[in-house]
């Protein structure tokens, strides 16, 4: 693919993440993959037979977690990209999960590809509220309101944040 239509991930932002829904470094996580499509970051995903719940759907579980670390990646990009700031810049942010809600509104396939759209509906302060949407054969099947809480700026790290460690 040309380096112009390469899609930028957040997560190959995010060094040192052993995060399992969303971590590049740990060899048994999710690796979910988000990327801005205009105002709406995406993440596109493939199960694995493992990841059943009820024979040949997905386990719940593993939606919420495929939820949480699009947003907090989503959290975290629309930060840098409101201070008109690249990827990966100086200083490095972080969130974690304050509030994750989630509405399961049909099974899911566990065969086929599925695809969460986020977007950011309020920041205020370190809080990032979003909502994002689980797609799965060109339907709705779940919906989730998501608070993130930035828990980590680089620019006031004094050591001990335990979400650093
Ligand atoms: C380096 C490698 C990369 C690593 C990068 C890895 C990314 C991995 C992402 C994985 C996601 C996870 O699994 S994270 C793991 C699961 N989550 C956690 O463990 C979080 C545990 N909870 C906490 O540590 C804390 O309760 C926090 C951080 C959520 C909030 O504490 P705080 O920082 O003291 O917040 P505080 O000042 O009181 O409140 C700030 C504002 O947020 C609101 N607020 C506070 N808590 C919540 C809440 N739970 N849900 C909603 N809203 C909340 C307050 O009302 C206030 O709003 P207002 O009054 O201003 O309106």
């Amino acid at each position: 693919m040309s380096k112009l239509f390469e899609k930028k991930y957040f997560q190959d932002y995010m060094p040192e993440n052993v995060c399992f829904g969303c971590g590049i470094n740990n060899d048994q996580g999710l690796h979910v993959k988000s990327y801005w499509e205009g105002e709406e970051s995406v993440c596109l995903w493939r199960s694995e037979e493992k990841y059943h719940g009820w024979s040949n759907l997905m386990n719940g579980g593993v939606m919420a977690t495929l939820i949480d670390c699009h947003c907090m990646c989503t959290a975290m990009a629309h930060a840098y990209q409101v201070e008109g700031r690249e990827l990966g810049s100086q200083p490095e942010y972080r969130y974690a999960t304050g509030t994750l809600s989630v509405k399961y509104l049909k099974p899911t396939s566990n065969n086929d590809q599925v695809e969460l759209r986020a977007k950011v509906i309020e920041v205020k302060g370190k809080k990032t509220v979003l909502k994002c949407d689980f797609y799965c054969l060109g339907e709705k099947t779940a919906e989730a309101d998501v608070v993130a809480i930035r828990v980590f700026d680089s620019s006031t790290d004094t050591g001990g944040n335990l979400f650093k460690s």
